[in-house]
């Protein structure tokens, strides 16, 4: 496997009053091309900060940030990006909402409609093409930006909590969804997560990370294949001894930074 996205001894300050601080602290960490990793951690470890970071929004004050061995100095369209809310335009259709980057990018509609139609259908929403966003439930909507961060084609996407908001049914469809769009495009993936479940049906390998400085201080390889299920995952032999190891450790970082606060 190819790397994809790599991050060397990077550091960076924040300059927020009342004094500047390090958010993040020599991290080093590389995602393989088609990997899906989750970060896990503490509030305000810098979850956020890593992925704005891979996204081009921000630039390390040491250390380098790489996606395909170059250097990553601004955002671009082979880096998509999904956050907690899905940020639909309200006055475009969905499938203006979901094409609307490619056409800024001067391809013709009729190029890519058809493309984002393929994409609504994968996502459950066909016949929605030409509903509002009001019209949709908050699912609904997050359907709609993951297809929307689909279309381009992009090498990595990176998730910021995507389904914090939805209720735990709502949430459990979209990450089987997640991984099985995932698994058809080989698209490489860096999700954050608070919980620990989501990130153990979700990735390959997660990332706890501690805070103040932020640092990733565990890597932990998920033993359970890609074929999961989410109805029999946790009858797998090692699911209750590493789901206690995932909590025990997040805890442990959350207790340690509220001490620091
Ligand atoms: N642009 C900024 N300027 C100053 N401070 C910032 C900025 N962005 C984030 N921070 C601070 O940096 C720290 C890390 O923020 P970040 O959003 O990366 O954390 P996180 O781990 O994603 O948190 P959460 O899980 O609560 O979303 C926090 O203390 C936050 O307040």
């Amino acid at each position: 496997m190819a790397e994809q996205i790599a991050l060397k001894d990077v550091s960076l300050q924040f300059t927020a009053k009342p004094h500047a601080f390090t958010v993040l602290e020599d991290i080093s960490l590389s995602l393989q091309k088609g990997e899906f990793v989750v970060l896990l951690g503490p509030s305000g470890c810098g979850k956020s900060t890593i992925l704005n970071l891979v996204a081009g929004f921000l630039q390390p004050d040491t250390g380098r940030v790489l996606c395909g061995g170059k250097i990553i100095q601004k955002p671009g369209p082979a880096r998509g990006m999904i956050f907690q809310q899905p940020n639909l335009f309200p006055w475009l259709s969905v499938l203006d909402n979901v094409t609307f980057g490619p056409r800024l990018g001067r391809h013709r509609k009729e190029d890519v409609n058809a493309e984002a139609m393929d994409w609504l259908a994968r996502v459950g929403l066909q016949g929605f093409e030409h509903h509002a966003p009001w019209q949709l439930s908050g699912g609904m909507k997050q359907r709609v930006a993951l297809a929307r961060a689909w279309l381009p084609g992009p090498e990595v996407l990176l998730l910021d909590e995507p389904f914090g908001a939805l209720d735990a049914q709502t949430r459990l469809m979209m990450q089987e969804l997640l991984r099985s769009a995932w698994l058809e495009t080989d698209t490489t993936l860096l999700f954050v997560t608070h919980d620990v479940e989501e990130a153990l049906f979700l990735a390959d390998r997660i990332l706890v990370m501690s805070a103040k400085p932020g640092k990733i201080v565990e890597e932990i390889v998920s033993p359970f294949g890609r074929e999961r299920d989410i109805e029999t995952l946790a009858e797998h032999p090692q699911y209750s001894e590493i789901k206690h190891h995932v909590l025990h450790r997040v805890r442990q970082e959350a207790k340690r930074h509220l001490n620091t606060l």
